[in-house]
């Protein structure tokens, strides 16, 4: 019997790993695919044309670069859509609005006119049958010195040139929207309970989490 029939998690199942840059969002998703049998869907970095310039200059590129993440997560939330689930997917769509573009636009680093249309290109995207809520969203939690630790150990060059009090923000703001956020259900994961970089077995008990959770809150809806 392999991991997902013994933790009873169905096959159509879509989980998103969400949490602030650099929590290991990438890492666990890999891990859970790789035990669940699932298929992936990642955030283009390397590849990502404007991630470079924003980070040199915010005020310039952060319209740009939210269009480029909704066109790829849109077109990601399609290809989920028509396999008909199975997928771990790394980072959620709410993480986008909630924090980062909300974040630019109250910090002065994205036109209020720009939120205003990003907004509701958001909103007319979601409206359409390719946005289903995940079925679990998993929410990597950490200490913020663990978590810039591990932003420099992964050395992208552009996020080590952005002063820390930029990731100091986005952990607070991470803090507050996970917990107004009631979207799907929530699973916290504290990036201090499980290695599953040193110790990769480790990410049996995480399904096990998973798949408990999943029946308690199907349970609770019916
Ligand atoms: N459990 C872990 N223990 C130690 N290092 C980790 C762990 N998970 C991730 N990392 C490391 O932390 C860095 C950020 O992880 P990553 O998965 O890329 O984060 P995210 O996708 O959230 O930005 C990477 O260098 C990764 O190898
Ligand atoms: N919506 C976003 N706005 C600005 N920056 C973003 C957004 N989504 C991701 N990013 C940045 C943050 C990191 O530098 C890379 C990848 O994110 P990660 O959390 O490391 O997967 O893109």
């Amino acid at each position: 019997m392999n991991l997902r029939e013994k933790y009873s998690i169905p096959p159509d199942a879509v989980i998103t790993i969400a949490g602030t840059v650099g929590v290991g969002k990438s890492t666990m998703t890999k891990a859970i695919a790789d035990a669940l049998h699932f298929k992936t869907s990642f955030e283009k970095v390397d590849s990502n044309p404007y991630l470079d310039r924003f980070y040199e200059d915010f005020s310039k590129w952060s319209f740009h670069l939210q269009i480029y993440f909704l066109a790829e997560r849109f077109k990601e939330q399609k290809r989920m859509f028509e396999y008909g689930g199975g997928f771990i997917q790394d980072r959620s769509i709410y993480e986008d609005t909630g924090i980062f573009a909300q974040m630019h636009k109250e910090k002065g680093t994205m036109d209020p006119v720009d939120h205003e249309t990003y907004t509701s290109l958001f909103e007319a995207m979601v409206m359409t049958p390719y946005f289903p809520h995940p079925n679990l969203l998993i929410y990597l939690e950490g200490s913020l010195d663990d978590i810039i630790d591990r932003i420099h150990d992964r050395g992208r060059p552009m996020e080590q040139q952005t002063p820390i009090s930029y990731w100091e923000e986005m952990h607070g703001r991470y803090e507050n929207w996970i917990n107004s956020f009631n979207g799907c259900p929530v699973l916290r994961l504290n990036i201090n309970d499980y290695d599953i970089v040193q110790n990769p077995e480790s990410v049996e008990v995480i399904i096990g989490r998973i798949g408990h959770f999943m029946e308690q809150t199907e349970a609770l809806r019916k």
